[in-house]
């Protein structure tokens, strides 16, 4: 618990895509405070109203657009001096040093960038599905003696995937899984990929047109999918705390002409037999119990939501469902229209909103679970 007090906060990279989600999810938290903002040296010295290229529909906090914009190379700026946490959403071309010197002086880093997912003593959390990879944190803490920790949230498309995932997974088991996405173009930040450049060498433009390759993006989700999914053990003797859930994950990731929400449809071979209705009713049915009763701000019961209209999910209709908090499943089906055609028991469609649920609100939730739990004191 938290008792309400307020407690100070910087974002790091706060100018970009997600660094704008986290400004307009914080004006008016319950329990954090914006008192710091960093970006690059384009944007250090200038107001944050004057620095941001705004791309939101709300406007941009009063109290928030006034603060000075500084630079992220020094912790031990006065801008950072109260804050216990920061969140980050920094390019990853310069996320590995800076999120690493938060965490040396101390800081609650709350990162959205794939630097250090892969770190042995770093989760990958969605608070919805492992929030017990969290404990992992004491022994950065350890190890370095002092309160700095570093927690991740995972690939934006890997979010949707294991929260739709984990139910499954806990009642019947998972033996293998294919997806396959349509991503949004605010998931390449901005400027993002351009409207149309015919000019462009490598022919790469989304107005009218789908793009079938995202950088990295399916090795992040084959990866990830399986660390989130696994199983933690702080006491290993190797330092091999997290081991991978043993699922074969398959992704094809597509960009598409979306604004906002990353679609992504699944082949699902599970290790128990299901019927439809049984797989329908897990997801329903699913309430994490521990964060129930945390009481989190912005925690709001079932993770997920089931759609029976053959035609959904769909962006422009789902993808805001529990304030862009939660997944959107729909189209649950056999694995294929005749039986026995497929080795996969089932097939669903499932919407994310890749900058809330897929970025910043993920590591808001973190944040709130951290300290309900007092690792953050
Ligand atoms: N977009 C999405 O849906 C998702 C993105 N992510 C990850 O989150 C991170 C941010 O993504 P996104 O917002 O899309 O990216 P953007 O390119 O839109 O924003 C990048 C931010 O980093 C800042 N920055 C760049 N260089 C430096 C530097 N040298 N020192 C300090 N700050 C710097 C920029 O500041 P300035 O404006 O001054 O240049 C800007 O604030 C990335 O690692 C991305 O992979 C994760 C999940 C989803
Ligand atoms: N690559 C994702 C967004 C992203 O930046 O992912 P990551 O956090 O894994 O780098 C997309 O394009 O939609």
């Amino acid at each position: 618990m938290n008792n309400n007090r307020i407690i100070n906060v910087g974002v790091l990279g706060a100018t970009g895509a997600v660094g704008q989600r986290f400004i307009q999810l914080l004006e008016k938290h319950q329990w954090f405070r914006v008192v710091a903002v960093g970006a690059s040296s384009n944007s250090v010295g200038k107001l944050y109203r004057d620095a941001v290229h705004w791309l939101l529909p709300t406007d941009i906090p009063v109290e928030i657009g006034q603060l000075k914009v500084v630079g992220c190379d020094d912790p031990s700026h006065q801008a950072f001096a109260s804050c216990q946490i920061v969140f980050s959403a920094l390019d990853s071309n310069v996320a590995t040093e800076i999120e690493e010197k938060f965490r040396v002086a101390g800081k609650a880093v709350f990162s959205n960038s794939k630097n250090h997912r892969y770190d042995s003593d770093v989760p990958i959390m969605v608070c919805s599905v492992n929030p017990e990879h969290s404990e992992v944190i004491l022994k950065q803490k350890a190890y370095q003696q002092n309160k700095g920790f570093i927690i991740t949230n995972p690939n934006c498309s890997t979010t949707g995937i294991v929260v739709a995932l984990k139910p499954i997974a806990n009642q019947f088991g998972l033996h293998e899984v294919v997806a396959f996405t349509m991503q949004s173009i605010s998931g390449a930040g901005y400027p993002g990929v351009p409207s149309l450049d015919i000019s462009n060498i490598f022919y790469f433009f989304i107005v009218g047109n789908v793009v079938p390759f995202i950088g990295e993006e399916e090795e992040k989700i084959e990866i990830e999918t399986k660390k989130i999914l696994g199983g933690l053990d702080c006491n290993n003797v190797k330092s091999e705390y997290f081991s991978n859930y043993p699922v074969m994950v398959s992704a094809h990731t597509n960009r598409v002409p979306v604004v906002e929400g990353h679609t992504i449809c699944l082949s699902i071979k599970l290790k128990q037999s299901a019927t439809i209705q049984q797989v329908k009713d897990c997801l329903e049915n699913y309430y994490p119990k521990e964060l129930q009763s945390l009481q989190l701000p912005t925690f709001n019961g079932n993770p997920i939501v089931v759609l029976e209209q053959n035609n959904r999910p769909q962006p422009k209709l789902d993808v805001n469902k529990g304030n862009g908090l939660k997944v959107s499943v729909g189209r649950i089906r056999d694995g294929s229209t005749s039986p026995g055609e497929s080795s996969f028991d089932l097939r669903m469609t499932l919407l994310v909103h890749n900058t809330v649920l897929g970025a910043a609100g993920s590591s808001i939730q973190n944040a709130e679970y951290c300290i309900a739990k007092g690792y953050i004191q």
